[in-house]
């Protein structure tokens, strides 16, 4: 049987049948107005504390690469913003698109960016990441936009490892890497009440968005597309449009931590 993925067959608009929370109340990602976005002033500062050091491995999983963290003790962690308690850095990603007018997951005013980043945390009030997946308090994610201009120094340590995972399944170390150096000066942001925006598309988490997007070059985007969906020996796919789009807002409301 075909997983899901992102192609005609197994894409987004087939992931109901398989996963039907994928037409429930609070899915990922959505269309964020800032005209329609309520300023907050109760809405905390974001505290990230990154421990480079935490850093584990790059993984190529099919669906995106994510950069693993080490998550067994409270050294890199999401406190304050919209969320009460403390979430553990697990993994980061990214979605991005075969060519630069698309690949991010949430939009503003219906603009598509050609990337996003995606910093996964689990609240430490569930004993594990797992746990915390099926909580509706679960999950937080803080999403960063990526936007075509100078070549990234900062991304591209994380782009120089991709020739080692270019096929699905593959995996190499990635030590000491601070996630903080990926996120933009201003730490403003939206945030709403969502979802894990691939299956299992659960519930579970309260999104993040900043406004500020970091920087990315065309040439850099163009290593994101070296990467393959499929696993060695298989037909080669590349790993392009691995984004779902924006899902019904269903009466949610979105809140600005800026005015
Ligand atoms: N794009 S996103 O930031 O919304 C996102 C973040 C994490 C995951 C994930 O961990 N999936 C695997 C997974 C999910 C579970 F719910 C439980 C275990 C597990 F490995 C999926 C999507
Ligand atoms: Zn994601």
């Amino acid at each position: 049987s075909h997983g899901w993925g992102y192609g005609p067959t197994n894409g987004p608009d087939k992931w109901a049948d398989d996963y039907p929370v994928a037409n429930g109340p609070r899915q990922s990602p959505i269309n964020i107005v800032p005209k329609e976005a309520l300023y907050d002033s109760a809405l905390k500062p974001l505290k990230l504390k990154y421990d480079a050091s935490n850093a584990k491995g790059i993984l190529n999983n099919g669906h995106s690469f994510q950069v693993d963290f080490v998550d067994d003790i409270d050294s890199s962690t999401l406190t304050g913003g919209p969320i009460s308690g403390t979430y553990r850095l697990r993994q980061f990603h990214f979605h991005w698109g075969a060519s630069n007018d698309r690949g991010s997951e949430h939009t503003v005013n219906g603009i598509k960016f050609p990337c996003e980043l995606h910093l996964v945390h689990w609240n430490t009030k569930y004993p594990s990441f797992g746990e915390a997946a099926s909580q509706p308090d679960g999950l937080a994610v803080v999403g960063v936009f990526l936007k075509i201009g100078a070549a990234n120094p900062r991304l591209q340590k994380v782009l120089d490892a991709l020739d080692a995972i270019r096929t699905k399944g593959k995996q190499t170390t990635f030590p000491n890497f601070d996630a903080k150096t990926l996120l933009p000066t201003s730490l403003d942001y939206w945030t709403y009440d969502g979802s894990l925006t691939t299956p299992p598309l659960l519930e579970s988490v309260t999104w993040i968005v900043l406004k500020e997007p970091i920087s990315v070059s065309p040439a850099q985007m163009d290593k994101f597309r070296s990467l393959l969906f499929t696993g060695e020996g298989d037909a080669p796919c590349c790993m392009v449009d691995n984004y779902r789009p924006p899902q019904p807002l269903k009466g949610r409301l979105v809140r600005a931590s800026f005015k």
